[in-house]
């Protein structure tokens, strides 16, 4: 479950994905209760587009026979005598008509009225004589009897008995029609393409039917023509169709009942041929019974006018095509899954923006894709499941901030205490080196004394140089884990800064703002004067800005000015304290020509540069007095004199100054004007030292060294861990100024990729940990072992680290902390733990030199427990510990004797 949560939260992909199939599923649900709403929305551009689209001009080989009033006047205005249509069918078989299709049932009988089965014969000769006509099957059943092909063998038709219903969808639209009727052998083909069939001449094996289409070979086309042809059907074997004009009969070639009985009349052969010949015609006869369907137009039409569309379709080939289900909800998931990522990717307004955007550009896909390539895309279910996307994963990005926040918590913590764990593996090794290197040392002085046992003593130290060489490659190994384990905990304190929010949603929002401006901060008390300095920004208040040296004052002058509607305009910045007194007037308010020697053009000062800008008095405190006198009249009116002019000249300035100095006093002291100071008192903004917020330290660093990063020099460069504790303690004087001078300087003089504490080179200013623990009242200084014991702990008792930062070897270093540990030892009373916290100074770094003070005291008490005095122990101790400072052996010496005595 854990490992499931973990790949969860800090896997995008997996969480667009799951948020894409939970979304699609929640909407299918949610659909699943109103079928006819959500058909009516779905098919609503294709309606609209069929309502409203230009008309395509009727198909040319399709003749409607309609009864229109001057018919009925004629014929009747119920139902006709059936010997009216068989002598039409005859006239038009007579004149060429290469299908004819007729409304009448001829299953049927005929009432008595009219012509009863005598009319029915004259009818069913007609039809049988001319062999191309197809008429509807009765059918009690209405509606959707279409079958999907089945793998029945295609069985041989002939123009005859066909189906007319056309299919409704679940909004009781007629938007499809099927070409097949009924199963088995009562399968009928539809009326429409039973006609078309005829019409291409096709015998109905040469018809193929498989899902998803019906091919049709061999078909022979006006002219003489033959091919093939394949109609996309859906899953259940029905045809989109692409209705004629404005679906009503009129859309077609039409002619009357009465027009046509009349040249049939008049035996007008060259007419009929002209109508007839080679063309389909439809005969609708009978009058407007129900029931009658609505087609997407809103118009009402019979089953036989539906059918007409199809032939229609069929004859102008002009497919209307949709997606298979499967490919329509592969679709949808796609569109949530590019939704999610981008939500996901750009968890603030550019992914709402951006998934907004997808799901638009969907839209317009699909309609165009309808209207130029008439494809017809799903609708309803991408636009409402990319909507739930959009909402849920706008939430579950917030959740897993959260989340993933605090899992980086806890492998921090987890890379924290292996780190522990290697730190105190390391140490052993260490001290496993310096022991096996004092051990040779003892025997190689040993070698010299005993002559005779040259050969054995010369076989040991080979053995023993073999075991350090081992030990050494042990703790080599070691220390490029825990180098590992700092980088990968770097890292992610890196992630951690980057990405924590602040607690304060206010606070957050301000902070984020501020990155725009450069101003890098997390103090609270910071982001609330970032807060009133938007607000002061939009007026014209001056504002004043004080502050040590290198807070930021400048910064947030320029943020005021950019803030300010006056942002296009020029800012221009001026160094009170750097404008020699003489230039003064001429440098501020400009001057005209022949003014003085040297003035030998006209010269704009900086107020008048900086007119509609913002001009921005630094180091205003340093102005001398009468200088503050002349300052004084241009901050009141805008105006001032150019020197040498006769005119003032007045400008529309935002004035923003800063100092270090505090006005006030100088007010009570007298070097300050009071009303200038008045003035000045707009907006005052204090920004607070870097030592009062040292939470702003962390991102500071951070930033700085990631813009390192950029550069090819400093690809991946980082800040050790170690690196940034230090950072932390240093009191910095210059504030963030010193602060990036000294990053600056570290990433210059780096040689790898981590920047660690002996790169920042802070030597010369110690750190206040070690500044204020450094005086152990046990340890006088003359060998400079507190300068010593300070590095040592600034390293955290690196052996090698501080070895290399103090230009030593490493074995005098251990020799100097072990000399520190057995004068702690002797001073504490031989108290381990008190040894150890008077020399570590700092809490976190007790159990590191509780450890090695443990080993060096164990060495030592291993190296005397097999003598029986004092002398003799002291005697093999002076030659083992023979290059430990002659000062420290005092208290070797110690001990030892204590441990007899
Ligand atoms: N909050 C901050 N975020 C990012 N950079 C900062 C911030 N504060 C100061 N700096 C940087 O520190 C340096 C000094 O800042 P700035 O010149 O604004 O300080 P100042 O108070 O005007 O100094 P001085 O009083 O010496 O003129 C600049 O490089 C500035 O970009």
């Amino acid at each position: 479950m854990q490992i499931a949560t973990r790949l969860f939260v800090r896997n995008v992909w997996l969480q667009a994905v799951v948020m894409a199939l939970a979304s699609v599923a929640l909407t299918e649900i949610l659909w699943a209760p109103a079928p006819v709403t959500y058909h009516a929305l779905e098919w609503a551009p294709y309606d609209t587009w069929m309502r409203l689209r230009s008309q395509p001009a009727p198909d040319s080989h399709l003749l409607l026979v309609i009864r229109d009033q001057a018919s009925e006047q004629q014929f009747g205005a119920g139902m006709w005598d059936r010997s009216l249509p068989a002598r039409l069918i005859t006239g038009l078989h007579d004149a060429g008509a290469a299908a004819i299709g007729v409304d009448i049932p001829l299953d049927l009988p005929s009432p008595p009225n009219l012509g009863g089965a005598v009319s029915d014969a004259l009818l069913t000769e007609a039809v049988t004589s001319a062999g191309t006509v197809s008429y509807p099957a009765f059918s009690t059943a209405p509606g959707e009897q279409e079958t999907a092909p089945s793998a029945v063998p295609p069985r041989s038709f002939t123009p005859g008995r066909s189906a007319i219903q056309p299919v409704l969808d679940p909004d009781r639209i007629a938007r499809r029609a099927g070409l097949f009727h009924g199963t088995g052998t009562d399968e009928l083909p539809a009326l429409g393409f039973s006609l078309a069939a005829t019409f291409w001449q096709v015998p109905f094996d040469q018809v193929e039917r498989r899902t998803g289409q019906v091919r049709v070979q061999n078909a022979r086309w006006p002219g003489g023509a033959t091919g093939s042809l394949t109609m996309p059907l859906d899953r259940r074997g029905r045809l989109l169709l692409n209705f004629a004009g404005q679906q009503r009969p009129a859309a077609f070639h039409t002619i009357t009942v009465l027009e046509l009985s009349r040249l049939l009349d008049r035996k007008d052969n060259e007419a009929l041929s002209t109508l007839a010949n080679g063309n389909v015609v439809f005969l609708l006869t009978q009058p407007r019974t129900q029931p009658e369907r609505t087609l997407p137009s809103g118009d009402d039409a019979s089953d036989m006018l539906t059918q007409a569309h199809l032939l229609h379709t069929l004859l102008t080939q002009d497919w209307i095509r949709e997606l298979s289900p499967m490919q329509r909800l592969l679709l949808t998931i796609a569109l949530c899954l590019s939704v999610a990522w981008m939500v996901l990717r750009w968890p603030d307004w550019r992914g709402l923006l951006l998934g907004t955007g997808s799901l638009l550009l969907y839209l317009a896909i699909g309609l165009v894709s309808l209207t130029k390539a008439h494809w017809v895309l799903p609708f309803v279910m991408p636009v409402t499941a990319a909507l739930t996307v959009l909402v849920a994963t706008s939430l579950l990005g917030q959740i897993v901030a959260t989340r993933r926040l605090a899992l980086l918590e806890q492998d921090m913590l987890q890379v924290q205490q292996n780190l522990v764990a290697v730190r105190e593996a390391l140490i052993y090794r260490e001290t496993v080196v310096e022991s096996l290197e004092e051990d040779l040392e003892s025997a190689r002085a040993g070698m010299s004394h005993s002559a005779s046992r040259e050969a054995e003593s010369t076989k040991f130290a080979a053995e023993l140089q073999l075991k350090i060489a081992d030990a050494q490659a042990q703790e080599e190994a070691t220390r490029q884990r825990m180098d590992e384990l700092e980088r990968q905990l770097q890292s992610m304190r890196a992630a951690t800064i980057a990405s924590a929010p602040l607690g304060n949603a206010e606070q957050e929002l301000l902070r984020r703002e501020c990155g725009p401006l450069g101003i890098i901060t997390r103090n609270a008390a910071m982001l609330t004067m970032f807060r009133d300095l938007k607000k002061g920004a939009r007026t014209t208040v001056t504002v004043l800005i004080t502050g040590e040296p290198g807070t930021g004052k400048e910064l947030f002058a320029r943020a005021v000015h950019r803030l300010s509607p006056r942002a296009p305009k020029p800012f221009i910045a001026v160094n009170m304290a750097a404008i020699s007194p003489e230039l003064f007037e001429s440098e501020l308010f400009g001057h005209v020509r022949g003014s003085f020697t040297g003035a030998l053009t006209d010269r704009k000062g900086y107020f008048e540069l900086a007119h509609h800008g913002t001009i921005f008095l630094d180091e205003i405190g340093d102005l001398r007095l009468d200088h503050q006198s002349k300052l004084l009249r241009v901050l009141q009116d805008r105006t001032f004199y150019r020197v040498g002019a006769t005119t003032p000249t007045t400008v529309d300035v935002r004035i923003v100054a800063a100092t270090n100095k505090d006005l006030q006093r100088g007010v009570s002291e007298g070097w300050f004007r009071e009303d200038l100071y008045f003035r000045l008192k707009g907006l005052v903004l204090h920004l607070p030292p870097l030592r009062d917020r040292p939470d702003d330290i962390p991102p500071l660093a951070e930033s700085c060294v990631r813009d390192a990063a950029k550069h090819p020099a400093h690809t991946n460069i980082r800040l050790s861990e170690e690196a940034m504790t230090t950072l932390q303690q240093q009191v910095w004087k210059g504030n963030v100024r010193e602060l990036l001078q000294c990053l600056e300087q570290a990433i210059a003089l780096s040689d790898g990729p981590i920047i660690t504490t002996a790169d920042l080179r802070l030597s010369r200013q110690p750190s206040p940990t070690v500044a204020a623990t450094g005086a152990i009242p046990l340890l006088p200084d003359p060998a400079g072992d507190v300068a010593v014991l300070g590095r040592l702990r600034q390293h955290r008792f690196d052996m090698q680290a501080t070895a290399k930062s103090l230009g030593w070897d490493r074995s005098t270093v251990t020799q100097r902390l072990k000399g520190l540990c057995f004068q702690a030892l002797v001073e504490s009373g031989r108290d381990q733990t008190k040894a150890a916290s008077a020399l570590a100074g700092d809490p976190s770094l007790l159990r590191t030199v509780e450890l090695k003070l443990m080993d060096y005291y164990g060495h030592l008490l291993d190296t005397i427990t097999p003598f029986t005095t004092a002398e003799e122990a002291l005697l093999d101790c002076k030659r083992r510990f023979k290059n430990l400072p002659e000062r420290h052996f005092k208290s070797v010496e110690t001990l030892v004797r204590q441990h007899f005595g």
